[in-house]
């Protein structure tokens, strides 16, 4: 039986390399269940490589990345695809379909893994719009009708459509002026204790990793140099790590000393 804290994301001995560009190699990394982990390190380090890796949306040179308990590298696609649906992903700006409204974007994973009636899909899809703070107005509005920060929770409603064990965030907060962002913030740190969820969050918002993560990962010389609790972060030596948790965002963000 799977207990919190277990490792629900494996990623081993990862290669990800573009032409003679190596963006990771060797990298390792355990997302453990009902954690929100952050991932940071500098631009082109690779972190929305390293989440589109392990959600299947481009293929790794070398290594391997087991969700669930299934090496989804090698797993048949009908096994690879049931593990697919336990995962939601919110891209920068929720990727919406533009022609759909909210509604009909939410649903539109019910629709394509599940046979629910359209009643019972509009119902679902009503829930998740509440779920992440939306007025139910909004359901009928189109993408360009929104804010961003409502195009952001909408993006989280349809995640979170099928019920995932997991969620991938990249950059939830990028864009957001400072309350929108404590408030998403807040959302995804209500959803994961209500709903046991692990979420997968890249991001480079400091008050984000100081508030809501338990632990990060960041990462920099082609691989996850260190994980750990922010308090573990304010030891590391490296230049980069050293910078970004002492300089001075993080002394506003309260997380170092002047
Ligand atoms: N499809 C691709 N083809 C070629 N190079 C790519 C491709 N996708 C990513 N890269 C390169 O891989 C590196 C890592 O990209 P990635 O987007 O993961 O960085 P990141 O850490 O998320 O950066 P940022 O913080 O700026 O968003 C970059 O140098 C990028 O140019």
């Amino acid at each position: 039986m799977a207990q919190p804290g277990d490792a629900i994301i494996q990623v081993r001995d990862l290669r990800n390399q573009f032409g003679s560009h190596v963006v990771h190699d060797g990298l390792d990394l355990d997302v453990r269940r009902g954690e929100v982990l952050g991932v940071v390190g500098g631009s082109g380090t690779g972190k929305s490589v390293l989440l589109r890796s392990i959600v299947g949306l481009l293929r790794p040179r070398a290594g391997s990345v087991t969700v669930l308990g299934t090496d989804m590298l090698h797993a048949p696609d009908d096994r690879r695809q049931k593990i697919e649906q336990r995962w939601g992903v919110m891209f920068q700006d929720g990727a919406l379909f533009s022609s759909l409204t909210v509604r009909e974007n939410v649903e539109v994973p019910l629709r394509e893994q599940t046979t629910l009636s359209a009643r019972t899909r509009v119902a679902l899809a009503e829930l998740k719009i509440s779920m992440v703070g939306l007025p139910p107005n909004a359901c009928d509005k189109y993408p360009s009708e929104l804010s961003g920060g409502m195009r952001k929770r909408a993006g989280l409603a349809r995640a979170l459509a099928l019920d995932p064990e997991i969620v991938f965030l990249d950059e939830p907060t990028a864009g957001l002026d400072p309350i929108g962002a404590s408030a998403f913030d807040a959302l995804i740190k209500k959803l994961q204790m209500t709903l046991g969820l692990t979420v997968f969050m890249v991001t480079h918002d400091l008050d984000s990793l100081h508030a809501i993560c338990d632990r990060i990962a960041v990462l920099a010389e082609q691989r996850v140099l260190v994980t750990g609790t922010m308090k573990d972060m304010l030891k590391v030596d490296q230049p980069w790590v050293h910078e970004y948790f002492h300089g001075p965002r993080a002394r506003a963000a309260g997380i170092a000393e002047d």
